[in-house]
């Protein structure tokens, strides 16, 4: 491999604080923090040293660590340098090091090392940048999972089954014109078989993790003047939306990141759904409905009086979303109020008032319960996976599926390639395998110094 140059990065959170951190990787790592400290650097030792520039000036002073490739981060050699957390030391600082030889780091370029270093695979490299990113503590320990190598020992597992699979039929072809009954075919089906069942339980687990990385993405939808806005308001605990008492005053669409017991859940406020409306207000219902595709749960908003009407106006638009939580808004309008269908796995139904706040402790606590069984709270193990992950465990699945079905019809040759390319998909996941500007793609979306 090419020898490469030396990378520098304000390593801590852009503004003031306590400590701030410069972080070099690279070969000339220990000559640059050796230059500014003026002192040899012993690896995993914590010096005390003045910062100075090339005047012999002193900038700052801190703490200079030095961790010797390969038993570092990026697996390369890495220097830290701990300073007080002052934006304008710390870029002093990282001109310095660029002075003297390193350039500015791009985002996510030190796990990118780490990665190339084999340090991570790419799984976890993903989990670095998600445990950075995590919105709550659930989503937090399931990265810090993932990072752990806990999504990527199963996914590793699979890849050897179904190595093992690979082998037996590439074997099975040097002797294609006896039948595969006589190779050990039922043996052959018996673990493609058991290889399915553990690609689709780790699928599902993926999907859970997907969504723990990507929290609960709920909609709210209902017939113009349900109060949806309002409710969106009463949930983020803010004026957030237009609310007026005219129909079809909201149009675009409006994203709200709201927590619940310290659980995040994204809400999406949309234009109410009814026939005709103008233009701008057709827009925004197509808009609603493309939401909706993505949609874990659709929150569906009907006045009370007339629930009814709320239905027929949502029914198109809820087929295929996940879960349905259905709120009997303005209760406060009714004498009496009218019984609730019963609850179903698929659908939950509440009675609110948004404007007594009647019912929404109920709300809060059935959103909180709904949150947490997407994330997989109560799972044991649950790790953060991505969109990326889940698309290749089900093309690996497909292809299994493929290759079952030409082992059937003894074509030994198409089911040998389904499973290499089923191989493949697994690979991409960990990055054995990887397209060319897929780690340009993944580590561009990490923030700078790490
Ligand atoms: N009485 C009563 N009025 C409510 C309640 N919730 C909302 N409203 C009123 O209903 C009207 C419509 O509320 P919005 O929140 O704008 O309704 P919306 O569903 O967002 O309406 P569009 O954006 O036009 O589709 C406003 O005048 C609200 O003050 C409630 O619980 N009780
Ligand atoms: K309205
Ligand atoms: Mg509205």
């Amino acid at each position: 491999m090419a020898q490469r140059d030396t990378i520098a990065a304000i390593a801590t959170a852009p503004g003031a604080g306590g400590v701030g951190i410069v972080r070099l990787s690279g070969p000339r790592a220990r000559a640059i923090g050796e230059a500014i400290t003026a002192r040899a650097l012993t690896p995993r030792h914590a010096h005390h040293a003045r910062f100075r520039d090339e005047r012999g000036d002193t900038l700052d002073d801190g703490i200079a660590l030095y961790f010797a490739a390969p038993a570092s981060y990026t697996g390369e050699d890495v220097v830290e340098l701990q300073a007080h957390g002052s934006p304008a030391v710390l870029h002093e600082l990282l001109a310095r090091c660029c002075t003297l030889g390193a350039r500015h780091a791009r985002p996510g370029e030190f796990s990118e090392r780490a990665f190339l270093e084999g340090r991570l695979d790419l799984a976890q490299a993903e989990a670095v940048a998600d445990l950075i990113a995590a919105g709550d503590a659930r989503a937090a320990r399931a990265a810090r999972r993932a990072l752990d190598g806990e999504f990527s020992r199963r996914v590793e597992a699979l890849a050897e089954s179904l190595m093992a699979i690979r082998i037996h039929v590439e074997a099975a072809i040097d002797f294609a014109d006896e039948p595969l009954d006589t190779l050990g075919g039922a043996a052959l089906r018996a673990r493609c078989e058991a290889l399915a069942s553990a690609l689709d339980d780790l699928l599902a687990a993926a999907e859970r993790g997907r969504r723990l990385r990507d929290g609960l993405h709920a909609v709210i939808i209902g017939p113009p003047n349900a109060g949806k806005s309002s409710l969106l308001n009463a949930l983020a605990g803010s004026e957030r939306a237009i609310v007026t008492d005219i129909a079809g005053t909201t149009r675009d669409l409006l994203h709200e990141v709201v927590r619940i017991d310290g659980v995040e859940l994204g809400l999406v406020d949309t234009a109410g759904l009814r026939e005709g409306g103008d233009a701008i207000e057709r827009e925004g219902m197509r808009r609603a409905h493309g939401e909706l595709q993505r949609a874990d749960l659709a929150i569906v908003v009907l006045d009370a009086r007339d629930p009814q009407d709320g239905r027929s106006a949502v029914a198109d638009a809820i087929v295929g979303v996940p879960r349905r939580l259905w709120l009997h808004n303005k209760a406060d309008l009714l004498d009496v109020v009218a019984a609730l269908p019963d609850d179903t796995a698929g659908d939950r139904h509440l009675s609110i008032s948004v404007r007594t706040g009647a019912g929404l402790d109920a709300l809060h606590a059935c959103l909180r319960q709904l949150a947490s069984a997407e994330g997989g709270d109560a799972v044991d193990g649950a790790f953060t996976a991505r969109a990326r992950h889940v698309d290749a465990l089900r093309r690996a699945g497909d292809e299994l599926a493929q290759a079952r079905a030409q082992l059937d019809h003894e074509a030994l040759d198409l089911a040998a390639e389904a499973l290499r390319v089923a191989h493949d998909a697994l690979g991409e996941i960990t990055g054995r395998v990887r397209a060319d500007d897929l780690l340009g793609r993944i580590f561009s979306s990490f923030c700078i110094g790490k």
